[in-house]
């Protein structure tokens, strides 16, 4: 994974009155220090100029726009954020979403995925969205992964998507997502496990170049179950995956406790750790590397990342937000574009 993708990056306005416009401009400001690959941010000109004046008075910085499209879009980035229209106005004020943030956040990420589809961009990188603003506006999927997913069908099949967050120091993927920890437990079952982990078995060889992945499994209750006296999922549900994982050649381990599994040592001995639920998996990893890990999707026929935080409402437009999970969004994305072509 060493060079950088020739084609820009899409990159997604996300909730407009969230830290996504702030951290793609605190991003753009780093591009030559950085060598960041290029990307173009598909949303609103106007409301990105709004927020670059706000910022380029809170960090002494200028910040030039460039309506283009997006074949135009690399040559324009050195000189300037490029900004791909997308037609949807966007005119929520920082830490304020409006009627308009849905139709603007939603707009974006269709148009990225297209881009890439349609070979324009190298890559989908996704700036947050606030799950509540857009649910409230009739928006159906938990998240991205799963409207990556849809965006992705083809012949009506719509493709499995796998979330995993990944940093240098770790990476982790929850197999129940953006559920109820009730709902997670009644999804849980066997093939779920299998599906999720041959898909992260897969792509840690093809996008990362893991020859043979380590993958660590958790179990769900306390202690793994202390063989049946805690909960009997591992021995129902997780053993008879690992069985069929191991039976495929898949380096599978586990079920290990979920709370011995991520101290500095215990992560030496894997590539991954495949959880069981949400937060299992993205505790961990938003404690050791809050600042730079990235969210995947995996199981795409194109690659996405993200930041790993969220709109961070409380500091949008204030110059606060840290743009260094969206900065290594961005590599990441650049990185796994070239290890494909
Ligand atoms: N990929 C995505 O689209 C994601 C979207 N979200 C959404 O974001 C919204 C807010 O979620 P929260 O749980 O409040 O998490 P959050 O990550 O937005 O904020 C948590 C805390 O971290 C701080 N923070 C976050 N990013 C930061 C940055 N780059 N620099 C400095 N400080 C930063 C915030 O100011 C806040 O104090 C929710 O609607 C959630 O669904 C959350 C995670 C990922
Ligand atoms: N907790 C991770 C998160 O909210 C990101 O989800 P998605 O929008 O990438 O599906």
């Amino acid at each position: 994974m060493a060079n950088h993708a020739a084609k820009p990056l899409a990159l997604t306005l996300g909730e407009p009155a969230g830290i996504g416009p702030d951290i793609t401009i605190a991003a753009w400001l780093r591009r030559r220090e950085l060598n960041l690959p290029a990307f173009y941010l598909l949303g609103d000109e106007a409301l990105i100029a709004r927020r670059a004046k706000t910022l380029g008075k809170a960090l002494g910085a200028e910040i030039r726009i460039a309506s283009v499209t997006a074949s135009e879009a690399a040559a324009a980035f050195t000189e300037a954020l490029p900004v791909v229209a997308t037609g949807e106005r966007a005119t929520a004020e920082p830490g304020q979403p409006d009627a308009s943030s849905a139709p603007a956040a939603l707009a974006s990420i269709r148009q990225a995925v297209a881009d890439v589809r349609a070979g324009r961009a190298g890559a989908v990188v996704t700036n947050p969205i606030a799950k509540s603003v857009l649910y409230r506006a009739g928006f159906r999927h938990p998240g991205h992964t799963e409207f990556l997913a849809e965006l992705a069908a083809e012949d009506g099949r719509v493709p499995q998507p796998v979330m995993m967050l990944w940093s240098p120091r770790l990476a982790v993927v929850p197999v129940t997502i953006h559920v109820s920890l009730r709902d997670a437990l009644s999804q849980l079952t066997s093939e779920l496990i299998v599906s999720t982990v041959r898909i992260v078995a897969a792509e840690l060889k093809s996008r990362f170049g893991i020859t043979r992945p380590r993958i660590a499994i958790s179990g769900l209750n306390p202690h793994a179950g202390e063989d049946g006296s805690l909960g009997h999922e591992e021995q129902t549900v997780i053993a008879p995956a690992l069985k069929a994982l191991r039976n495929d050649g898949i380096d599978a381990r586990g079920p290990l406790p979920a709370d011995t599994m991520f101290h500095e040592a215990a992560r030496n001995n894997y590539d991954c750790a495949v959880c069981m639920y949400h937060d299992q998996a993205l505790i961990p990893i938003k404690t050791v590397a809050f600042d730079d890990a990235v969210n995947v999707t995996l199981g795409l026929p194109f690659i996405r990342t993200s930041p790993d935080h969220g709109t961070a409402f409380d500091i949008a437009g204030t110059g606060k937000a840290n743009p260094a999970s969206l900065i290594a969004a961005l590599q990441l994305a650049s990185r796994m574009a070239a290890a494909k072509t």
